[in-house]
């Protein structure tokens, strides 16, 4: 079984006990009554090069990274420091994360807020609204098709963005198939834990042209997201590359002003 099929594995039976304990039509009533969504695009499209900024305790490829004990403080000062979306994780098992993290973000900040997740069923779509996401991560690997597609619809359905995640180039075709226009190539082979920046440059120019791509993984300061710009980025998602810094408000506001000095390539959407 490779890491990711047994995080999914684990993602499935604590969405079965999530499930018996609040029904989904329930889930959904509730979900509905929620607040309206963010415009993530809007964010995103500011200015420059967008940073995700991802809260981010620890992970199957390190270990522990940082000791978060409120989420609330990290993403307040994300927020100050110029993210664009904060990402939270809320896998639990194997990377320390939860909803009640995103209900403590969601309420200490205004930026959207991505749930970071192994979504499998629409059950976590809806989910995700009812704690104040308004970007949903779809990852093709963990997906067939028809769920993938179907999953798409569902968070648009409810006014949200998706990510929609990729790591090779089937994977591009499936994303673009499903219907997908923001597409996360991400560094980071989920089968094998490898961390290979020269993914996105190998992928980026194969998609088409309005496409919003964002560079997951592997950015540990400026340079890496130089780098990704040069190869045609519009955003980049950062995670250990922040919170395991003794100051991940620091590390972040100089990766803002990377993305938006005037010597950062441009995206040429
Ligand atoms: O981070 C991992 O080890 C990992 C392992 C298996 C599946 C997913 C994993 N990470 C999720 C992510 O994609 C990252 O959290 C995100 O792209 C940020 O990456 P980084 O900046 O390198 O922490």
């Amino acid at each position: 079984m490779s890491v990711l099929e047994d995080i999914v594995a684990g993602v499935r039976a604590d969405l079965a006990e999530r499930e018996s304990a609040l029904p989904f039509d329930e889930l959904k009533k509730r979900a509905a009554e929620a607040p309206a969504p963010r415009d993530v695009m809007g964010s995103l499209q500011e200015s420059g090069i967008g940073v995700i900024a991802e809260v981010k305790r620890k992970s199957p490829s390190k270990g522990d990274l940082a000791a978060i004990h409120d989420p609330a403080v990290l993403a307040k000062d994300y927020e100050d420091a110029g993210a664009r979306v904060i990402s939270v994780l809320t896998e639990q098992r194997r990377f320390g994360g939860s909803l009640a993290d995103l209900d403590a973000v969601r309420a200490a900040v205004d930026v959207p807020i991505l749930r970071k997740d192994f979504v499998v069923s629409p059950y976590q779509v809806h989910e995700a609204r009812l704690h104040g996401a308004d970007m949903v991560l779809l990852i093709v690997a963990a997906l067939e098709q028809n769920a993938l597609a179907a999953l798409l619809d569902r968070v648009e359905s409810l006014g949200m963005t998706a990510l929609v995640e990729v790591h090779n180039a089937e994977e591009c075709d499936r994303a673009l198939e499903a219907g997908a226009s923001v597409i996360g190539i991400n560094a980071r082979d989920l089968h094998t834990l490898e961390v290979d920046r020269d993914v996105f440059a190998r992928l980026a120019p194969g998609l088409p042209m309005g496409t919003f791509k964002i560079a997951e993984s592997g950015v540990r300061g400026p340079g890496d997201l130089m780098a990704y710009a040069g190869h045609g980025a519009d955003a980049v998602l950062v995670g250990e590359g922040l919170v395991s810094t003794d100051d991940p408000k620091a590390a972040l506001v100089q990766l803002v002003t990377a993305g938006s000095h005037p010597a950062c390539p441009r995206p040429s959407r």
